[in-house]
């Protein structure tokens, strides 16, 4: 089955506009549990969303994003290889195409139907998510894999607004909604020193990717395939889908394990 439109415009040529695409720290990773170094000294991680301000919900050409204030500490996540809490800024998904596999991450050469980031930045440090975006420790990505079996309790309120933002550049409101709903039961995790996984590719990321999927239903990551990569004006109408950027080389980085 062909990976498709992203595979063959996205990845394969990101490197001509963004040469650090072949840089030193570039993700997504290949984690393979058994070669992680288990680090004591690694403290569990604290999301603190109860007062999050969900904004809006957007299609951006190449996911959907669901947007937070974050004119403040309201919603941060602390703790782990984190030395300061970092802000909640928008979350974020990829995926695959029908039966394929859609996560970016892989564990041990598997992937996942879909994987869900949750982008935090360093305020303590930077004025704006701007300048954090492009300092080596700017960003903390939170990982979520997602697997397929039964309907997710919540991932319905996502699934339901899809239809809303069909075409780039489309955004509808998206208030009140808290993504702590969309966490496994376990916070354990891998961690490393990476990057965004697509352009502007900044070298700015501490990822911190959950060991534990969460289920949704073959249905419900059908409806993001309704989404499009192309906008209401164009022409074209191109299905979005397989989103997802493939692993890239570790160049001897150390990933580390909770426990
Ligand atoms: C001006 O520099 C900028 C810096 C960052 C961004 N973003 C858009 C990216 O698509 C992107 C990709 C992310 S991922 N897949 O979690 O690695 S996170 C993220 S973003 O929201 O930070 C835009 C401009
Ligand atoms: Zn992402």
């Amino acid at each position: 089955m062909s990976r498709g439109w992203f595979a063959v415009t996205g990845p394969p040529v990101w490197h001509k506009n963004y040469p650090v695409a072949q840089g030193n720290r570039q993700s997504p990773i290949d984690i393979i549990p058994h070669q992680t170094s288990h680090d004591p000294g690694l403290g569990p991680i604290t999301l603190n969303y109860d007062q999050c301000t969900s904004i809006n919900i957007t299609n951006n050409g190449h996911s959907v994003v669901v947007e937070f204030e974050d004119p403040d500490d309201r919603s941060v996540i602390l703790g782990g290889p984190l030395d300061n809490p970092y802000r909640l800024k928008q979350f974020h998904f990829h995926w695959g195409g029908k039966g394929c596999h859609g996560s970016e991450h892989t564990v041990s050469g598997n992937s996942y139907a879909s994987e869900l980031h949750l982008v935090h930045w360093n305020a303590v440090k930077y004025k704006t998510f701007g300048e954090a975006a492009t300092a080596p420790d700017g960003l903390a990505v939170l990982g979520i894999f997602l697997e397929t079996g039964d309907d997710h309790r919540w991932l319905h309120m996502i699934t339901d607004a899809l239809y809303m933002v069909k075409f780039k550049g489309s955004v509808t409101d998206f208030k009140a909604f808290n993504p702590k709903c969309l966490l496994p039961s376990s916070l354990h995790y891998w961690t490393y020193l990476g990057s965004l996984t697509t352009p502007p590719l900044h070298e700015s990321v501490i990822w911190i990717v959950l060991k534990e999927p969460i289920i949704v239903s073959e249905k419900q990551l059908g409806k993001f395939r309704m989404l499009l990569f192309t906008g209401e004006e164009e022409d074209e109408r191109i299905r979005m889908e397989n989103n997802f950027r493939p692993p890239q080389p570790l160049k001897g980085r150390k990933v580390r394990s909770s426990n």
